[in-house]
C-alpha cells in the first residue's frame, strides 16, 4: 500500500499545484482585461468630453488612445515573458544539478588493469538486496565458478535473480556480501572502464541511438572499425540480410521505433561482438526472435564454444532449449539460489527443476 499512497500524494500535489497556477493566471488575465478595456472607456468618455469643450483635437485623442493601447499591449508581452524566463531559471537550476553530480566511487578511483583477461569469474558466498527494498533478499549465498572460455547458460523462473547476477557482475550494483573474482581479482579493485571494455553485453531490451544502423553497430567499441568488420559483426548475429534490405543499407537511419524487437536484437548482438569482447553476456537477447533466427545465433554461439580462436567466457540467460542445450554447463537458479547445475543431458537426468522446465514448457526456460 506504501506506492500508491506516495503517488496518490504527488498527484494531490501537481492537482494542487495546477489550481493555484491556474488561478493565478485567471486572476491576472482579469485584472489586466479590466484595466485595458477601462482605461479605453475612460479615455474615450472623458476625451471626447474634452473635444466637445473644445480642450482637445480627435487628433489628439486617437494618439492617446494608441499609445495607451501600445503601452498596455507591451506590459502585457513583457509580463508573458517575464513568466517563461522564471520557469527557464527553475529548469535550468535542475538541469545544473545534475551536470554538477559526481561520477560514482568506480570511476572515479583508478583501478587495476591486467595484462590480458582470460574471463575466469568467480561469485564466493555472494548476497545481495536491492538498495530500495532491503527486506527482500535477491541473492543469497551464491557459490559460483565459470572457466576462462566457458558457456555457462542460466535459466530459472522469472524472478529467481539471473539478470541481478549479471547486473553485479557489470557491476552496476555492489554485493551486499560476499566477492566476486575475475580471474582471481576482486572486482571491485579492477579498474570498471578497462573492465567493460573487455564485456559485451546484450540486454532484454536493447535501445538503437538515431543514427545509422553502421553507427549502430560501432557505437561504444574503442578499437578501430572498418566496414568490414562491421558487416562481419552483422553477419555473424544474421542482421545482414535485413540490413542490406533497408533502403540506404548500413547508411539507414534508425531508432527505436522504426525496427522489429527481433532486429534491434540482432543489431545490438552485432554491436557486442564487433568488441571482440572476452566475456560475453546475453540477457534474454534473442526473446524477440523467430525460431529461424534464434537457431542461427545459438550456431552462433555453438561457433564461438568450439572456434579456439573465437572461444570467450559466455554468459547467456535464455528461454530457449536450443540456446541452452549450446552451453557447456547449465545453471539452474531458484529464490536467488542455484539449485542445479550440469549439462542438458546430466540435468535431465537428475528429474529437478530444469527438467520440469523442459518438461513443462519444451522450448521456454528462461
Ligand atoms: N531495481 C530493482 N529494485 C528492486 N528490486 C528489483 C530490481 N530489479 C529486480 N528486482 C527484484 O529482484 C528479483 C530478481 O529479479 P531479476 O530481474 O534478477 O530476476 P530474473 O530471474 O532475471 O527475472 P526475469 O526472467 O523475469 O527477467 C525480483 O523479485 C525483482 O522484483
Amino acid at each position: 500500500m506504501l506506492y500508491p499512497c506516495r503517488y496518490k500524494q504527488w498527484l494531490d500535489k501537481i492537482v494542487f499545484i495546477g489550481i493555484r497556477e491556474s488561478l493565478a493566471y485567471g486572476f491576472w488575465h482579469l485584472s489586466f482585461s479590466t484595466l485595458y478595456r477601462s482605461t479605453q472607456v475612460v479615455a474615450v468618455l472623458l476625451g471626447g468630453m474634452s473635444i466637445l469643450t473644445g480642450h482637445v483635437t480627435a487628433e489628439q485623442l486617437m494618439k492617446y488612445v494608441l499609445y495607451c493601447e501600445w503601452l498596455i499591449y507591451a506590459a502585457w508581452r513583457v509580463e508573458d515573458n517575464l513568466s517563461s524566463l522564471l520557469q527557464t531559471v527553475g529548469a535550468t537550476e535542475n538541469v545544473f544539478q545534475l551536470m554538477n553530480l559526481m561520477p560514482s566511487d568506480q570511476f572515479l578511483s583508478n583501478g587495476m588493469k591486467l595484462q590480458r583477461l582470460m574471463g575466469k569469474i568467480e561469485f564466493v558466498n555472494v548476497s545481495f538486496y536491492y538498495p530500495s527494498r532491503l527486506t527482500v533478499p535477491v541473492l543469497e549465498h551464491l557459490n559460483i565458478s565459470v572457466r576462462a572460455k566457458e558457456m555457462i547458460a542460466i535459466v530459472g523462473l522469472s524472478g529467481s535473480g539471473k539478470s541481478t547476477l549479471v547486473n553485479l557482475l557489470l557491476r552496476l550494483y555492489e554485493p551486499t556480501n560476499g566477492e566476486i573474482l575475475v580471474d582471481g581479482f576482486p572486482l571491485r579493485k579492477l579498474d570498471i572502464r578497462w573492465l567493460r571494455d573487455k564485456i559485451g553485453f546484450v540486454g532484454q531490451e536493447p535501445h538503437l541511438l538515431h543514427m545509422d544502423v553502421k553507427s549502430n553497430i560501432c557505437y561504444g567499441c574503442s578499437r578501430d572499425i572498418i566496414q568490414e568488420d562491421i558487416e562481419w559483426a552483422a553477419k555473424q548475429a544474421h542482421a545482414h540480410e535485413f540490413i542490406s534490405s533497408l533502403p540506404s543499407g548500413y547508411e539507414t537511419i534508425v531508432d527505436d521505433c522504426v525496427l522489429s524487437g527481433g532486429q534491434k536484437q540482432r543489431i545490438a548482438i552485432a554491436r557486442a561482438i564487433i568488441r571482440d569482447p572476452t566475456i560475453l553476456i546475453l540477457d534474454e537477447a534473442t526473446s524477440a526472435l523467430d525460431a529461424d533466427n534464434e537457431y542461427y545465433i545459438s550456431r552462433l554461439l555453438h561457433a564461438f564454444r568450439n572456434d579456439g580462436r573465437a572461444k570467450r567466457t559466455i554468459i547467456v540467460i535464455a528461454h530457449s532449449l536450443s540456446t541452452v542445450k549450446a552451453a557447456d554447463r547449465i545453471m539452474v537458479m531458484n529464490s536467488g539460489r542455484v539449485v542445479e547445475m550440469g549439462n542438458h543431458a546430466e540435468l535431465l537426468h537428475k528429474d529437478g527443476l530444469y527438467a520440469r522446465l523442459v518438461k513443462t514448457k519444451t522450448d521456454a526456460l528462461g
